[in-house]
């Protein structure tokens, strides 16, 4: 196999030929996150009526400047009679305007005196009207296919009234766990053990990035377990994950387990944190009898990197959401210097945003087994192979705030 592929062409190799999921129906209550499988189209105008953004008093704007008679009162959700010219009518937030009045005044701005009110001079027309429609027209495109619904979204769906809407089955994942150093926090640690550091975290991740994790197992540091538990999570998951056992020692059973069942894609990246990551395909549940499989290294700082650079695009290729294909960059001045060899770095960073600009800060240790480095980290600084940065140079970084 040719020696360290760029992130690019893994990234590649593990989109090729991933479809969408199926679609399912989700009440709009229980679906803040979940991605549209089809465009929704706007039912009604919003606002579905002409109605006024202050409260205040509704007039036709030739009436301002003069002495008004207030003939009715109109409230937010009470319906509004015509208005005859020469008159007003007192009005609130979000109250229908009456046929007739063509805007609305602030109440600070008017004069009151028993049953009438003086207006200000030259108000314009349409002045503190919310037109009908003027957020969204009936028949238009509300949110297209592939949106994740956020607040905002869900609000919008909200306003149309809708209840329920088609949304792509989250993908299942299985989480494997090797390594016979490996102790689920809770138990006892023993002599030249270690907690798991890598299932919270990569679940966490993979929650965030819209997946159920189903399956979660520890793998002994042998050929046969290894190769029984991923064929066993081949048929419960879309995709496969594991945490260590890529490597080259002869501990490291994944690779040749994955070969055994089904096929290796790819191994070995010009990725720092991650070079010995594995990408493949076994026979089991997925789309055409296969299910994806992604061997992420066991180092702490491998796997959350991974996870950011492969994971979330793959969720977003089964959910449909091109979003998801790449993270957001922005440009910043280093606070540090470096010099990469052979792989592209991914430094985290944190961003400090002032007045003249955006910098960013490397933590000190930027080894693959110090997840201090990954708490708090804002961003991942994109440093090519064979490339120096010296401090107030510009870098690329991948924002690690986002959904
Ligand atoms: N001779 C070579 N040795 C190594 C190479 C190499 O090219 N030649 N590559 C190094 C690099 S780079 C990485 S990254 C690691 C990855 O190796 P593995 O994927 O086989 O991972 P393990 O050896 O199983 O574990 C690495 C490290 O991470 C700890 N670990 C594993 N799982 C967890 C977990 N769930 N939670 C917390 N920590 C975990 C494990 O104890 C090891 O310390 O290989 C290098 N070696
Ligand atoms: O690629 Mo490894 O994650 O550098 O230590």
């Amino acid at each position: 196999m040719a020696d360290l592929q760029p992130v690019e062409t893994a990234l590649s190799a593990l989109l090729e030929g991933v479809a969408p999921l199926e679609a399912e129906r989700a009440a709009i209550d229980a679906a803040s996150g979940r991605v549209l499988a089809e465009a929704v189209n706007a039912r009604l105008d919003v606002p579905p009526f002409d109605n006024s953004a202050m409260d205040g008093y509704a007039l036709h704007h030739a009436d301002a400047g003069r002495w008004l008679p207030v003939r009715q009162r109109i409230a937010a959700g009470h319906t509004a009679e015509a208005l005859e010219r020469g008159h007003c009518a007192r009005i609130f937030t979000g109250g229908e305007i009456p046929p007739g009045a063509d805007c609305v005044v602030m109440q600070e701005k008017v004069e009151v005196e028993g049953e009438r009110a003086r207006m200000p001079k030259d108000v314009p027309e349409g002045d503190n009207l919310r037109r009908r429609g003027r957020d969204v027209a009936a028949g238009s495109v509300l949110l297209d296919a592939g949106s994740r619904l956020d607040a905002a979204a869900l609000g919008h769906l909200a306003g149309q009234g809708i209840t329920e809407v088609m949304v792509r089955r989250r993908p299942r994942i299985a989480l494997l766990s090797t390594g016979d150093e490996i102790v689920d926090p809770g138990q006892p640690l023993g002599p030249g053990q270690i907690y798991n550091s890598n299932r919270p975290m990569l679940t966490t991740l993979l929650q965030r990035f819209g997946a159920d994790v189903v399956m979660t197992a520890a793998v002994p540091d042998d050929a046969p377990s290894t190769r029984h538990l991923l064929g066993e999570a081949a048929e419960v998951a879309d995709v496969v994950i594991t945490t260590g056992g890529v490597s080259v020692g002869e501990e490291d059973h994944v690779r040749g387990a994955v070969e055994a069942l089904g096929r290796l894609d790819l191994w070995r990246l010009a990725l720092r944190p991650g070079k010995p990551l594995a990408l493949g395909r076994l026979p089991g549940s997925g789309a055409s009898g296969e299910t994806r499989f992604v061997g992420l290294p066991g180092n702490p700082v491998s796997g959350y990197v991974g996870a950011w650079l492969f994971l979330r695009p793959l969720m977003g290729a089964l959910l449909g959401c091109p979003a998801m294909g790449s993270l957001p960059a922005l440009s910043a001045r280093a606070a540090f210097a470096t010099r990469t060899g052979p792989r592209q770095h991914y430094m985290r960073v944190t961003l400090d945003f002032g007045a003249d600009g955006i910098e960013a800060h490397a933590f000190a240790d930027q080894n693959s087994g110090v997840l201090s480095s990954c708490v708090g980290a804002d961003a991942l600084a994109v440093i090519p192979p064979e490339a120096s940065v010296a401090p107030g140079d510009a870098v690329r970084c991948l924002w690690l705030r986002a959904d």
